[in-house]
């Protein structure tokens, strides 16, 4: 059986983050451990409040899951303070984890800061030089390489210049009404634009967490990354097309929905 560690924050309303997660890499067999980063109050409407586990805490329960169930691949969410990506790094580093899966979580689709200002540069300097991919959406593309983004060309030269500081692979994702949901792998010197239809679906709560999710199982399986992107990236187009409508603002995906 194959195993995923998410490292993530937990979404009250089952939506995004560990819950997103978990529902993902069981949807695609696999078992899922997860290390929580902090509590979230959260519904479709926004989040209404943060609480952080400690630096100690969340090496304690990095220890217990390497210790015991070693992963075969991490993702990686929403991590809101420069002292917990350094545990996670230091950890990382420590236990040799492979096949990292960093998703840059900024801000949420209600628009909820979810990762400190300060805390920007060590997510730079320490995270994202572990992962094997990192999967940014258009707004924290534009933080990372601080650079206004409008056209699948600026999507190319924001990819190259993130990857000046990660030795692993850049996809950025389209959405965010910038085209039609196409996204740009940028691996090892070289573009692969994996394209999508836009769906017309207000309900895209947690659509990163999926993606980076499916992504970290692709890899778990031992395929490419470019596979592994393809795959999930079919995966998230599925879910979206399924239209589960939960909540009053934008609800979250069918994350049950089987491969
Ligand atoms: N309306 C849509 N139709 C089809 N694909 C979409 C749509 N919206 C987003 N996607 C796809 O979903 C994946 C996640 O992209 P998105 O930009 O939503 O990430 P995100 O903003 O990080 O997600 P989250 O809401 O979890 O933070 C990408 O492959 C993107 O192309
Ligand atoms: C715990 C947690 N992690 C990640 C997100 C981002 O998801 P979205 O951008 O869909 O709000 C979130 N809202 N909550």
């Amino acid at each position: 059986m194959k195993t995923v560690l998410t490292i993530a924050g937990s979404d009250s309303s089952g939506g995004a983050g560990i819950q997103a997660d978990i529902k993902t890499i069981t949807a695609h067999g696999l078992y899922a451990m997860s290390a929580i980063t902090a509590l979230t109050a959260q519904n479709t409407t926004g989040v209404y409040g943060i609480m952080e586990v400690t630096p100690e805490f969340l090496a304690n329960q990095l220890d217990c899951i390497f210790k015991d169930i070693y992963p075969d691949a991490v993702k990686i969410g929403m991590v809101s303070s420069a002292a917990l990506i350094e545990v996670i790094a230091d950890k990382l580093k420590e236990y040799k984890a492979a096949h990292i899966v960093v998703d840059p979580v900024m801000v949420s689709t209600s628009g909820s800061r979810l990762l400190a200002e300060d805390a920007s540069k060590t997510l730079i300097k320490t995270l994202i030089p572990l992962a094997q991919v990192i999967t940014p959406n258009i707004p924290e593309t534009e933080v990372l390489c601080k650079m206004d983004i409008k056209n699948a060309g600026d999507m190319e030269q924001a990819a190259v210049k993130i990857a000046e500081f990660t030795k692993g692979a850049v996809l950025v994702k389209g959405g965010h009404d910038l085209n039609d949901a196409n996204d740009l792998l940028y691996e090892a010197g070289t573009f692969e634009w994996i394209n999508g239809e836009r769906i017309e679906n207000p309900n895209t709560h947690g659509t990163g967490c999926t993606l980076s999710s499916a992504i970290a199982c692709g890899l778990a399986k031992g395929d490419t990354l470019s596979d592994s992107v393809k795959a999930a990236k079919e995966y998230i187009s599925g879910a979206l097309r399924a239209g589960l409508n939960l909540g009053h603002g934008s609800g979250p995906l069918n994350h049950m929905f089987r491969i």
